[in-house]
């Protein structure tokens, strides 16, 4: 067990402090449960619960450190217990941020760190800029939607928020990072993260935007307030990568950084731009126009859209100090993330593409470049996320109208949400709903199934939404979903093999 000695003003500022300013502390955590002896314990007020209510059972598990914002639930046991430190701090997520920062010795600061930020394309960026750091021998180490990495495989460390890890567990893997050799990280940092200050400490060497589109507007209610949590990313870096294709932030951040910037772009002369692009079955050809010079570029992609998340991950090799010629000369070792624009590679007489498409935006995209590939009817399925805007479900819908053969429509992470409403929000964005093409199914399995009853010689089966990651929640469980076993499921009853996925 690591044992840290922290000296609490010099780690948190501005505190009021009762008990001693010095412990020998064994562990940071936000939730009582996860105290022991020698831990320091912060309340956090969440949507939930209110960890101050929670700092008896702290105690009771040995915690030598409590810290909170609300001095009445604190000074209730400073009486009791001399020896434990009662900390009050204006803000208990920067606490806890500054806290972990400080019991790891700040390992952000021994790494190469790359934030990536946007609605759609953070973890697709973050593998290429992953594949090839690690293909240029930099050993490259990250933490996201997909995961959490070394260089060398993916962690068991536990990821208990879908993206972004709260502070002690981000400081907790860089810590790990460092020990085991790892150069650099990459970090998808999302909005709630930014906003939860759980990025709090980190100095980013480079800082990476895709785009800004609605999302999370559960959580952030408006989308300025969305806009103005990412932008804290630039506030928290040396460096900075910005799409210009994207009208959500990219001005923004033009406008106030005041660090090296680069600009890239697969519509509008930038830093780094793509002209010339062509896709073939084996991925995507383009001019890359850079640093003066105009270079031919292939590689294993599909999509415009993954150009653009090309070129912000070459652009980020690059403000790291790679030259352009040592970047260009690994770009065909690029390795996209499970399930993003993924061909199964199948022995149906159709083809599949499973893609995480799970916003109006994504699915735009992911639509167009369907499109690049020959077949005689396209089969779309689209979902409605239960966890999240209900805004969002219809706009799905409009997204897809005109653009498929056939569709059909279900539900992703249904959390408490009634399946039949949150199918109902999607069909409602259909301006002819009750046409013949249109099917819905309320579990996602169902609809995959029905997809493939659909499909005849020759067709595309796109199955969009959120089917990777290893579970659906439904209620508050996560409960184990493999999209690979419900395809293998369907083939396996008609006697059909399938391969595995390339
Ligand atoms: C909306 C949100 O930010 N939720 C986070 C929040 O949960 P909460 O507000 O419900 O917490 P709560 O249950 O009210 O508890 C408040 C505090 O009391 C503590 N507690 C609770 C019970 C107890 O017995 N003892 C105790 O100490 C809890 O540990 C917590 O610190 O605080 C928890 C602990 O700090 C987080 O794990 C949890 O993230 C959940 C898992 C989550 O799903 N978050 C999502 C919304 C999220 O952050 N997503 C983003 C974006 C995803 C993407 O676009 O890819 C991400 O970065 O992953
Ligand atoms: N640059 C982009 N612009 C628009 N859509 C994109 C872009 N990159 C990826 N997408 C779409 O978004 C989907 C999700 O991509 P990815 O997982 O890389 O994004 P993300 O930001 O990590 O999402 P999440 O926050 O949900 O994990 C892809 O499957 C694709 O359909």
């Amino acid at each position: 067990m690591t044992i840290t000695p922290l000296h609490f003003p010099e780690c948190l500022g501005k505190c009021t402090i009762t008990g001693p300013s010095l412990q020998q502390v064994s562990s940071i955590v936000y939730d009582s449960r996860e105290a022991t002896n020698g831990s320091v314990f912060i309340c956090i007020k969440g949507e939930h619960h209110d960890g101050h209510l929670f700092i008896e059972q702290a105690l009771g598990r040995g915690a030598k450190a409590i810290v909170g914002t609300d001095s009445k639930h604190l000074n209730r046991y400073t009486p009791y217990d001399n020896d434990v430190s009662f900390i009050t701090v204006h803000d208990s997520k920067e606490a806890l941020a500054r806290l972990s920062t400080a019991f790891y010795n700040s390992p952000a600061d021994q790494l190469s760190t790359v934030g990536i930020t946007g609605t759609n394309g953070k973890t697709t960026v973050t593998s290429y800029i992953y594949s090839m750091l690690n293909a240029l021998s930099f050993r490259t180490g990250s933490i996201g939607t997909a995961g959490i990495w070394t260089d060398q495989k993916k962690t068991k460390f536990k990821q208990t928020v879908p993206t972004t890890p709260e502070a002690p567990d981000i400081h907790h893997v860089l810590n790990h990072f460092q020990e085991n050799g790892v150069q650099g990280a990459l970090l998808e940092s999302t909005s709630i993260a930014l906003d939860q200050k759980r990025l709090g400490g980190i100095e980013f060497n480079v800082a990476v935007h895709t785009n800004l589109t609605p999302e999370h507007l559960e959580f952030h209610k408006t989308m300025d307030d969305y806009r103005k949590a990412k932008m804290k990313l630039f506030k928290q870096a040396g460096k900075a990568i910005v799409n210009l294709d994207d009208k959500g932030m990219a001005q923004g951040i033009i406008d106030t950084f005041d660090g090296a910037l680069v600009t890239y772009s697969v519509t509008a002369m930038a830093d780094f731009e793509a002209t010339e692009i062509h896709f073939s079955d084996k991925g995507t050809f383009f001019n890359l126009h850079a640093l003066g010079s105009i270079y031919k570029v292939e590689a294993p992609i599909y999509g415009k859209y993954n150009v653009s998340n090309l070129l912000a991950a070459v652009a980020s090799c690059y403000q790291l100090g790679f030259s352009l010629k040592e970047v260009l000369s690994v770009i065909s070792k690029v390795k996209s993330p499970e399930g993003r624009f993924q061909i199964v590679d199948n022995h149906a007489p159709y083809q599949i593409v499973l893609d995480y498409a799970h916003t109006p935006d994504a699915l735009s995209h992911v639509l167009q470049a369907v499109k690049e590939i020959p077949y005689k009817k396209l089969i779309v399925m689209i979902t409605g996320v239960g966890l999240r805007d209900p805004r969002k479900r219809p706009l799905m819908a409009r997204e897809v109208e005109g653009l498929a053969d056939e569709i059909v429509v279900s539900v992703d992470q249904p959390g408490f949400a009634d399946r039949e409403v949150v199918v109902n929000d999607v069909l409602k964005g259909f301006a002819e709903t009750y046409t013949n093409h249109i099917h819905s199914r309320l579990y996602r399995e169902q609809a995959i199934h029905h997809a493939f009853d659909l499909a005849e010689s020759g067709d595309l089966v796109l199955l969009t939404g959120i089917g990777f990651g290893g579970y659906q929640i439904i209620g508050d469980e996560k409960v184990p979903y493999s999209e690979f076993e419900v395809i293998d499921q369907y083939f396996s009853s008609k006697k059909t093999t399938l391969k595995e996925p390339v």
